[in-house]
């Protein structure tokens, strides 16, 4: 926590709130909420000057911070957004603070749909406005028609695009628009959801009134029917001890799938990793922790687009095999985790490349399970040891759990 921050890109949550922050619809707010505001909201759903507002608007900041700092806020891309001055913060991170922008946000899709509060209500010129907030498509235009045509005011669909499914809302409601009445507008507005449906539908109602709208309708909630299995993506992610037998065996596991021809397969081989994609990071907690976070990254979008992505790294870290499990699953797809179990003595008495005697002789500081740690898994979907088992025997059994969960016919 010593280095003092100047810089930083929050996380994609936080970005869709700095965007609405920055754009005035969160109008009254002008920055992410302080301690006694956020207390307020949950008492009482109001600021704590008593302005009604339904939920927190936060931020994490990690690095040093004083009260009156400025800090850059980024975009994904590296690009300044806004800078914040700090007004409060807490031992845990979180940072509250007027923020100001720098110019308009251009990342993530759909750019060109996004207007500013001002720039609809100029556009609405005075006239009534009856805003649609959606998530998910519109099956019946009936209700907004009649509703409309009663109160003789123009619709503005409001899709909420964020996250995976921001794009597929927007193409919902611009095919929307085909069949509404002339004059519809679509305005693409990047609001998070909130867990909580009254707290949610507050937001939105503050939002749709920050547009311009006299009247708000909610539109249905996603319906997020997943395909079958053995079209979803999935990962099977090994880990292990080094010799465990995480390699042998998803190369095993990639040959038979490639042998049945059922599914496309990524196989991030450990070596090609730290070869290519990884190269040059060292075996520090840090650099294990961006190791399996890329390789959860390339995984995740083999994954997103229906494939079957195969991972054999030791990951020796239980929470970033996690953050895996919620990047893959993030994206709609399944995670498979498997622990090759084989126990330290068995791998060292392997020792097929020589390692464990070199980190015995202390030449190869911090080797896992000699003189750096591995967190065993007790979340892990396939737990084989290879001590007494043949690599058949073991691939099988990762088909087999691949057969039974429908993954592969
Ligand atoms: N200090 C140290 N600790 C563990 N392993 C070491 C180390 N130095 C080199 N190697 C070799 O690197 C392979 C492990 O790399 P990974 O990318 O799978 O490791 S990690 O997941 O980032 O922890 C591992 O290969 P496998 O035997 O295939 O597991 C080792 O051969
Ligand atoms: N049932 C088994 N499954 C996998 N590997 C086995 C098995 N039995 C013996 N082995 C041997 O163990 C070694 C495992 O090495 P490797 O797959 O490179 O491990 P890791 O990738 O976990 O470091 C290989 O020499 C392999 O032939």
């Amino acid at each position: 926590m010593g280095w003092q921050i100047v810089e930083w890109t929050p996380g994609a949550y936080e970005l869709a709130d700095l965007e609405l922050l920055l754009s005035g619809a969160f109008q009254p707010l002008g920055g992410y909420l302080g301690h006694d505001d956020l207390h307020a909201v949950h008492e009482r759903g109001t600021l704590a000057d008593g302005t009604p507002w339904p939920a927190p608007v936060t931020l994490h900041l990690p690095g040093a911070a004083a009260p009156g700092d400025e800090v850059t806020l980024l975009d994904p891309e590296g690009v300044p957004l806004a800078v914040l001055t700090v007004a409060e913060r807490e031992p845990d991170g979180l940072t509250s603070g007027a923020v100001k922008g720098l110019g308009a946000p251009e990342h993530g899709p759909f750019a060109r749909l996004r207007r500013t509060p001002a720039q609809v209500r100029d556009e609405l010129d005075g006239r009534e406005a009856l805003a649609v907030t959606m998530r998910g498509p519109l099956d019946d235009l009936t209700e907004i028609v009649a509703t409309a045509k009663e109160l003789d005011a123009v619709i503005l669909l409001l899709p909420l695009s964020f996250g995976e499914t921001g794009p597929a809302v927007v193409r919902a409601a611009l095919r929307a628009k085909e069949q509404l009445p002339e004059g519809t507008l679509v305005v693409s507005v990047p609001l998070a959801p909130r867990a909580e449906p009254e707290i949610d539908l507050e937001l939105r109602e503050h939002v749709a009134t920050a547009y311009g709208a006299t009247e708000h309708l909610a539109g249905p909630e996603p319906v997020r029917i997943p395909g079958p299995p053995h079209r979803r993506g999935l990962v099977v992610f090994f880990t292990g001890l080094s010799g465990s037998g995480k390699s042998t065996i998803a190369r095993g596991l990639r040959d038979s799938l490639l042998e049945l021809g059922s599914r496309t397969v990524t196989y991030l081989d450990g070596d090609v990793v730290r070869h290519l994609l990884s190269k040059g990071l060292t075996f520090s907690k840090d650099d294990r922790d961006l190791n399996i976070r890329r390789i959860g990254f390339v995984a995740a979008e083999a994954a997103r687009h229906g494939g079957l992505a195969i991972c054999a790294p030791i990951a020796p870290y239980a929470d970033t095999r996690e953050e895996v499990r919620e990047m893959v699953e993030s994206v709609g797809a399944d995670f498979l985790l498997v622990h090759v179990a084989t126990p330290l003595e068995e791998c060292e008495r392997r020792d097929r490349k020589g390692l464990y005697a070199r980190a015995r002789a202390g030449l190869i500081p911090e080797f896992t399970g000699v003189s750096d740690p591995y967190e065993e898994p007790d979340d892990a979907d396939l737990v084989i040891d290879t001590t007494h088992i043949s690599i058949e025997a073991a691939v099988a059994q990762v088909l087999g759990t691949l057969r039974s969960g429908g993954w592969v016919r």
